[in-house]
């Protein structure tokens, strides 16, 4: 897997292919507006990571279809959910590519910035085949990148898309500045709704316990570095949605996949309490204020729940 092709020149893409090219492979990176027609950047890829926001990645992978080599592999590295269909990016890629493409997705804590520098980060990788998690797992490999193996596949992405939810709700309690124990809290049962979220569509609770799920929702939830954490802060101070949103160059996944996640849980009866809260508050409904008094007075219940 010696030539690799990266879609997406934001920060992630441009942070792997730092990484990649630091191994000596031999890498393409895409950015919009590109030469994506002209095959340059796919050509003859072995493998093609996909870092594109979700709102995004059909329409790339679509455009990148007849340019593909037949066998290359697709590694997703975005974290998030397609709104219109509710689909997992794994699920929009194997939708424009077919079953039989070798995909694998990347996913767990690990700001940009950090892998750009070389600093020590841990993920999960999953995908639709033993040997391609493998080939994945061996060609990203180095002394300050280490991924663990899984065939969970939804495990993983509900647990990458879900946990930007929980990071915007922990900005708005941070400015909020409610003390310690309410952040600890919604980390706990921000995990517990993403779990439920999880194994209602497949996936297995052990994997959110691991580095796509416990890992990254604490990083998000408390990293300096987290875009959707910033966008709660600025929720908390009162500022509207539009006017954060404006004023932001990247992007904060967490904002359409609460929209998502909560249509997931309502077309599969789990229940999201906090993802249905901060739907009401991003769309200007309600104060974080008022959506934490609302979880506390929610009636109390068993903490683990008996499927
Ligand atoms: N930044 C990070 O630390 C990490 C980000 N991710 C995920 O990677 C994905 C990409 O995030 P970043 O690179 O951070 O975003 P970014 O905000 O740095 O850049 C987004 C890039 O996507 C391009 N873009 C926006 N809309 C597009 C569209 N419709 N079609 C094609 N390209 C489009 C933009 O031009 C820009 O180059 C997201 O799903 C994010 O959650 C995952 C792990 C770490
Ligand atoms: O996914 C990330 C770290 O694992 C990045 O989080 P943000 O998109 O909130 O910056």
């Amino acid at each position: 897997m010696q030539r690799i092709a990266v879609l997406g020149g934001g920060a992630w893409g441009t942070a792997l292919a730092v990484h990649l090219a630091r191994l000596g492979r031999d890498v393409t990176l895409w950015a919009r507006d590109g030469a994506l027609r002209s095959g340059r950047a796919l050509h003859a890829a072995a493998c093609v990571v996909s870092a594109i926001p979700s709102h995004g990645t059909r329409d790339v992978i679509r455009r990148a279809r007849g340019l593909l080599p037949p066998e290359a592999t697709v590694v997703s590295a975005t974290k998030g959910l397609e709104v219109e269909t509710l689909l997992r990016v794994s699920e929009v890629i194997e939708d424009e590519l077919g079953s039989d493409r070798p995909i694998a997705v990347l996913s767990g804590p690990s700001f940009a910035a950090e892998l750009a520098r070389g600093a020590p980060t841990a993920v999960a990788v999953a995908g639709n085949c033993e040997a391609t998690v493998a080939a994945v797992q061996r060609e990203f490999r180095s002394g300050y990148f280490r991924l663990y193996a899984t065939q969970d596949l939804v495990g993983v992405e509900i647990g990458g898309a879900m946990k930007n939810v929980i990071a915007i709700a922990a900005g708005a309690v941070e400015s909020l500045g409610l003390g310690d124990n309410c952040p600890s809290a919604l980390i706990t049962r921000g995990l517990a709704e993403i779990s439920r979220l999880a194994s209602a569509l497949g996936g297995q609770r052990e994997t959110l316990a691991g580095l796509s799920g416990l890992g990254d929702l604490v990083l998000t939830c408390t990293g300096q570095l987290s875009r959707n954490r910033s966008v709660g802060i600025e929720l908390g101070k009162g500022r509207p949605l539009e006017e954060i949103l404006g004023k932001m160059r990247a992007v904060a996944e967490g904002v359409r996949t609460t929209e998502a996640a909560l249509a997931l849980g309502g077309r599969h009866g789990v229940e999201l309490p906090i993802t249905a809260q901060m739907a009401d508050v991003l769309a200007g409904q309600k104060t974080p204020r008022v959506a934490v008094e609302e979880l506390m007075l929610r009636r109390q219940r068993s903490e683990v729940e008996v499927e």
